[in-house]
C-alpha cells in the first residue's frame, strides 16, 4: 500500500507557473486527476513519476523522496500523453526491452505477463507501426505494469481510444485499484473521472481547486451560479416575476440578442422554478440556454470559490 504525498509543490519554467503550491495526497485506489487543458495535470504527473524535479516543495512516496532515487522509480510505472515507441519493434520487443532496462531476473516471463495482463499477447509479434491507437496505449500500458509497480500513474489515458478499449481500460483500472494499487489518471471530461474514480483532485490554472468523491465534486459544479439566455413572449413581464423570486439573483436585457440574460441562484431551484413563474404569469417560453456551460468556466467558478 502506496500512498504519493505532494507537500506545497510549485513548479515553474521560466515565468510560466504551472504548479502552484499545491497539497494533495494519493492514495491505494483509483483517483482522478481533473482539469481543463493547461491546468498543470502533466507536470504534476511528471513530478510524481520522477521524471521532473520540484521547483520547490516536496513529493514523496511513502515519506521518501521521488526525485532522484531509483528505489522509488521501481515502484512506480508511468503512461504519458505522449507516444515514445519505437515503431519498428514488435510490441513484444519493445515490452520485454522495458523489462531489462528494469534489470528484472526474468524479463521474458515479466513482458509476457504484463501484455497478457493488458490482452494483447495475440498481438505481440506484430510490429508497432501496424497497431491502432487503442493497441499502442495497451503496449504503453504494458511497459508500465512489466516491473509490477505499486503505483501507476497515467496521463490522459483514454484520448483517443473507441468506447470499447475505454470499458475495457476502465475494468482494467478498477481491478488494479481493487487490488489495492496506487492509480492516478488525468483527464478533462468529468463524466469520465465520475466513472471510473474513487477520488477525484481538481486542478485548475496550476492550483488545487477541490478533492472529494464524485458527489462532492458534482455538487460544487452543479450548485454554483448558472447564466441563462431567456427569451420568451413577454420578457419585460418575465424579468419582473424572476426578479421578485429566491431562484435568481439578477437580470439584464441583452438588446442585441433581444433576451434575458439570468443570473440564477442555482441549477436545480431556477430550472424548477422558471417554468411555473412563466405559467403563472401567462407567459410562453420561447428561449432557455445556459450560457456558461463551457468546462472552463466551471472550473474558474471552482478555483474562485
Ligand atoms: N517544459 C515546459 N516549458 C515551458 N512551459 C511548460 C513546460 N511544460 C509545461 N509548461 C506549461 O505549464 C502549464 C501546464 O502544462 P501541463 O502540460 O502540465 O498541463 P496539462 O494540465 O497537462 O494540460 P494538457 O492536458 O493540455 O497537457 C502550461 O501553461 C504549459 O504551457
Amino acid at each position: 500500500m502506496t500512498t504519493i504525498h505532494i507537500a506545497k509543490t510549485s513548479r515553474w519554467f521560466g515565468n510560466v507557473v504551472a504548479v502552484n503550491d499545491v497539497t494533495m495526497d494519493i492514495r491505494p485506489g483509483v483517483t482522478g486527476l481533473l482539469g481543463p487543458n493547461g491546468a498543470g495535470k502533466s507536470t504534476l504527473i511528471h513530478m510524481m513519476s520522477g521524471f521532473l524535479a520540484p521547483s520547490s516543495g516536496a513529493v514523496t512516496l511513502d515519506e521518501r523522496p521521488i526525485w532522484r532515487n531509483a528505489a522509488a522509480y521501481r515502484e512506480i510505472g508511468l503512461v504519458p500523453e505522449r507516444e515514445g515507441m519505437y515503431d519498428y519493434l514488435t510490441g513484444g520487443e519493445f515490452v520485454l526491452a522495458n523489462a531489462e532496462l528494469h534489470g528484472l531476473p526474468d524479463p521474458g516471463a515479466a513482458a509476457r505477463r504484463a501484455l497478457d495482463t493488458v490482452d494483447m499477447t495475440g498481438a505481440a509479434d506484430r510490429r508497432i507501426s501496424t497497431y491502432s491507437k487503442g493497441m499502442r496505449q495497451r503496449v504503453k500500458m504494458a511497459s508500465a505494469l512489466v516491473h509490477d509497480p505499486s503505483v501507476l500513474l497515467l496521463d490522459e489515458p483514454f484520448n483517443g481510444m473507441d468506447p470499447r478499449q475505454r470499458m475495457h481500460l476502465m475494468d482494467l483500472l478498477r481491478t488494479m485499484g481493487d487490488e489495492g494499487r496506487t492509480v492516478l489518471f488525468s483527464s478533462h471530461i468529468l463524466e469520465e473521472v465520475e466513472q471510473l474514480a474513487t477520488h477525484i483532485e481538481v486542478i485548475v490554472a496550476g492550483r488545487h481547486a477541490a478533492s472529494g468523491d464524485y458527489r462532492r465534486i458534482r455538487r460544487l459544479m452543479t450548485d454554483r451560479p448558472h447564466r441563462y439566455l431567456v427569451r420568451s413572449s413577454d420578457d419585460r413581464a418575465l424579468a419582473a416575476a424572476l426578479i421578485a423570486d429566491p431562484s435568481t439573483s439578477g437580470i439584464e436585457f441583452d438588446a442585441a440578442e433581444r433576451a434575458l440574460r439570468v443570473q440564477a441562484v442555482d441549477f436545480g431551484r431556477f430550472t424548477t422554478r422558471l417554468p411555473l413563474l412563466a405559467r403563472d404569469n401567462g407567459i410562453r417560453l420561447l428561449t432557455v440556454s445556459p450560457s456558461d456551460e463551457s468546462l472552463e468556466s466551471v472550473f474558474s467558478y471552482l478555483v474562485s470559490a
